[in-house]
């Protein structure tokens, strides 16, 4: 039991973010670039990924102490309860002296995740209330997929429309008409938040927070629906708080690991992967993969997004004993089986 006088309790609520923005429309970077920023001292990071399998949590670890990763499922949906319960406790680590204490929090949501329960349990939970402020909603859009995405996805709608900042990624990879246009699609759904151009998440951390409080009154009347909606779902105890499979998001999209033993020819399986996208990339929401490929110590890391196969890179070092190639795809209207049957016709032929 920690003394009362021991307590390092805040004189005012914490500010906290929410980070969201489509799969693959470059979270995880942005984060990572901010986190190495000196203003950002003082900050803890809680991370959801889609799936069972994370990954994103090595690739930030070493920009940040104060992490925690949340792979249990979804935030908007089965796991609201357990960001209540780690918000809790992360802040009563922190009065106790467990972990450093952070001035800020910020939440990287999944790229599925629709952003409404989120901040509604942000804003309504009493005890979070007390402890945390809501800062502001970061959406990161990525130009190269983003309009393919707002036709498909009402996810990523909603993460646009709710947003105080939104950042437009991967510019170097399209054309100014694309940029435009997709300047003006996101204008007209949030006319609110200003859109700031950013290139492999380097940004000013003064540019993206203390916003204010975030305030629904300020945004288009369908945030104020939705976020209605959450409310009252909530209250009534149903809509989101039933168990499911954590590797699905819905009927259409889900999540799955392809693990492979023994190290990987690079040319193989760099052909696999082009092979995938060409083929299903409309449907291939997301890979991200750290691979052993044989004669190289250290692992490669990939990220695909729909079409967009972007350079592998190479972490200093393995981040934990599991020395195995794992992959995680998201994709629409997949079967499993074609990456796990194909995988293999690529790399044992
Ligand atoms: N060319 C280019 N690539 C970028 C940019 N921003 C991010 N990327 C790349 O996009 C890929 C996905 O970026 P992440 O930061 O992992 O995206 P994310 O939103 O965290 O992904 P999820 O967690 O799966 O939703 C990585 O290969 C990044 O290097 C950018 O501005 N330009």
């Amino acid at each position: 039991m920690t003394d009362a006088q021991d307590l390092d309790i805040p004189t005012e609520p914490l500010p906290a973010s929410v980070l969201t923005g489509f799969l693959g429309s470059g979270k995880t970077t942005l984060l990572r670039h901010l986190l190495s920023h000196p203003e950002m001292d003082e900050t803890a990071v809680v991370i959801n990924e889609f799936g069972e399998i994370g990954l994103d949590h090595h690739l930030v670890a070493e920009a940040t102490e104060d992490m925690v990763l949340m792979n249990a499922g979804c935030l908007c949906c089965t796991i609201r309860g357990d960001l209540v319960e780690t918000l809790r406790s992360l802040y009563r680590r922190r009065i106790t002296r467990e972990i450093p204490p952070f001035r800020r929090l910020v939440i990287e949501t999944t790229g599925l995740a629709d952003p409404a329960p989120i901040l509604q349990t942000l804003m309504s939970d009493p005890l979070l209330v007390e402890r945390f402020r809501l800062d502001g909603v970061i959406t990161t859009v990525d130009a190269a997929n983003g309009e393919v995405t707002l036709d498909a996805q009402i996810e990523s709608v909603k993460q646009a429309a709710m947003a105080d900042r939104l950042l437009l990624t991967k510019c170097d990879l399209v054309d100014q008409d694309r940029i435009d246009a997709l300047t003006q699609r996101l204008a007209q759904l949030n006319p609110a938040a200003p859109i700031l151009q950013v290139e492999n998440g380097k940004t000013e951390p003064s540019s993206l927070f203390g916003c204010g409080l975030y305030d629904p009154a300020s945004k288009s009347l369908d945030v104020q629906r939705w976020l209605k909606a959450e409310a009252y779902e909530h209250d009534e105890g149903h809509g989101h708080e039933h168990h499911h499979d954590v590797n699905r998001h819905d009927e259409r999209v889900r999540s799955f690991c392809v693990t492979y033993d023994v190290p990987l020819d690079w040319d193989r399986l760099n052909a696999w992967v082009d092979m995938l996208i060409t083929l299903y990339g409309q449907q291939i929401l997301r890979i991200k993969g750290i691979l052993c490929i044989a004669g190289e110590e250290k692992p490669l890391v990939i990220h695909a997004v729909q079409h967009v196969f972007h350079p592998p890179v190479e972490l200093p070092s393995w981040p934990d004993d599991d020395h195995r190639s794992r992959i995680v795809f998201i994709v629409r209207d997949l079967p499993e089986s074609l990456f796990q049957e194909t995988i293999r016709s690529f790399n044992e032929e």
